[in-house]
């Protein structure tokens, strides 16, 4: 199999979810069969949480050393923590607190209650990050990655037509002005994100069809961000039907 990018069609929300949900387990059954620890990157929004659910409500979840598992973040919002905002929250409460995972191996961004500044928060998670880091890297290699997808094309909090898109000399930036609320945010950069093994985009929804549209007819990465997304290994677009009204039926493989 290529590294092209796939795009696998569901056709619906709830069957995009379990079928996610599904891959995710096997996947890191087999990960962790080759190898002691394995690291995944989560993300928030709408089918992030929904892919943490139907997790949550799968038996098979027994059969994971979540012990074995250290869970990231692609990027945060800048509140309290504990807030509902919070990605970190957002996976806690749909997943995390179910499992039997060390709070060591738990990696959230630092939160506004922090005592730190924005860039010093930045900064911090950046040190965190190198504490993991593999091969001469500054940061793990990540085993799965799962991003979201924003109408506007935006992945992790790297928005369209803002500089953080563009940022290869640093792991993790602070964002300020972002266009969707909240204004203050921490996000990977783009090399981190694509140093990943996999990445995996989930999305859904007739407003995420244009931009998922555009990322796979060429746009720029600086008009349509997560057109600039692409793992080691794979990068598998998970969509349902209604994301997936402008994608080229050339590119499509259906699950169903
Ligand atoms: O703000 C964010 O939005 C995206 C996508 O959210 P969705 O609700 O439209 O699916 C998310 O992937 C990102 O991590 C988050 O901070």
């Amino acid at each position: 199999m290529t590294n092209e990018r796939r795009v696998l069609v569901h056709p619906d929300k709830a069957s995009l979810a379990s079928s996610v949900s599904a891959r995710f387990i096997t996947k890191m059954l087999d990960i962790l069969d080759a190898q002691a620890v394995a690291h995944v990157v989560l993300t928030g929004g709408s089918m992030g949480s929904a892919v943490l659910d139907a997790v949550a409500a799968s038996p098979a979840r027994t059969s994971i050393d979540w012990s074995r598992v250290h869970f990231w973040w692609g990027d945060e919002r800048w509140v309290p923590d504990r807030h509902e905002d919070r990605n970190d929250e957002q996976a806690r409460t749909a997943l995390l607190d179910d499992l039997d995972v060390p709070d060591g191996n738990v990696h959230p961004f630092p939160s506004s209650e922090s005592g730190m500044s924005l860039d010093e928060a930045a900064d911090a998670y950046a040190a965190e990050l190198s504490q993991h880091g593999v091969d001469g890297l500054e940061h793990p290699i990540f085993d799965i990655t799962f991003l979201g997808v924003g109408p506007d094309g935006h992945i992790a909090s790297l928005f369209p037509h803002r500089s953080g898109i563009q940022v290869t000399d640093r792991t993790v930036i602070p964002v300020r002005n972002s266009p969707k609320p909240p204004p203050e945010r921490l996000s990977l950069t783009r090399p981190v994100i694509n140093s990943s093994q996999r990445i995996w985009l989930v999305l859904a929804g007739a407003d995420k069809a244009s931009a998922l549209g555009l990322a796979l007819a060429g746009a720029s990465r600086d008009e349509v961000p997560v057109a600039g997304i692409k793992g080691r290994r794979r990068t598998v677009f998970f969509v349902d039907a209604d994301a997936a009204a402008e994608v080229p039926e050339s590119l499509i493989a259906r699950d169903y």
